[in-house]
């Protein structure tokens, strides 16, 4: 029977990725999509900007809207501190499986807990559930669709404080143009724009930075 992208992807990652090194299992999938099959992971190029945010921030407490098949997470979690936790939620139980597994191969699992469900509805239960207070980083990289309102959602649920970073993929390619117009106006958030390609393509697309002023 047919196997799903995401399975091949695991696939790649079992295959020719180290146990317990995060960079091989990230090069890995690069090496598959870029090659292969091209897959819907923030990818090389705008992963390495996403590597410069991360390590600027240092974050203590991460949270990624989107997980897919674990690409950026693992990318994430192998720059945070020790003590720093990523939460990541994901919507269809097939990614999240692989994900799972793809996370478990890299050796972070013990830096990230994947929550299967929809942002929407997720967003409102982290501080109860995780005894999470704020976040210092958010990666926005779920259904385009979806960025503004979660946005305006955290702010709601306080999850934002005074200089926590917004980082969202794909801001020009699927586009969130809602969201970008809402953020680059809005007096509560200073942004910039990181200029790159859609992900394994010479498609433009961009990743948006936006601190939250409070
Ligand atoms: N917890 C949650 N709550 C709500 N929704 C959730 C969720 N968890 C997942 N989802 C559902 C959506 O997840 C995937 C979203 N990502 C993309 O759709 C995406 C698409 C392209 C793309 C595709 C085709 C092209 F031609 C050109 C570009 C590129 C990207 O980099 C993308 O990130
Ligand atoms: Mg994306």
């Amino acid at each position: 029977t047919q196997t799903t992208r995401p399975q091949r992807i695991l696939a790649a990652v079992q295959k020719n990725a180290t146990r317990g090194d995060p960079r091989s299992v990230v090069k890995a999938i690069d090496q598959f999509c870029r090659h292969k099959e091209w897959a819907m992971n923030v990818g090389d190029e705008k992963g390495c900007i996403l590597d410069s945010v991360v390590t600027e921030v240092n974050p203590a407490t991460v949270l990624e809207l989107g997980t897919y098949c674990g690409y950026s997470t693992v990318r994430i979690a192998s720059l945070l501190p020790s003590h720093a936790k990523l939460i990541t939620l994901e919507f269809d139980p097939g990614n999240a499986a692989i994900a799972r597994q793809v996370i478990a191969w890299a050796g972070l699992a013990d830096k990230i807990q994947l929550v299967e469900g929809a942002s929407g509805d997720w967003i409102p239960k982290l501080k109860e559930k995780f005894g999470i207070e704020t976040f210092d980083l958010v990666f926005l990289d779920h259904w385009k669709d979806r960025y503004l309102p979660d946005t305006k959602l955290m702010e709601e649920c306080g999850l934002l404080r005074k200089g926590s970073i917004l980082l969202a993929d794909n801001v020009i390619c699927p586009g969130t143009p809602d969201y970008l117009e809402y953020i680059r106006n809005s007096p509560r958030y200073k942004s910039q724009y990181f200029k790159s390609h859609l992900e394994y393509t010479k498609a433009e697309d961009g990743l948006e930075k936006s601190v939250f002023l409070g």
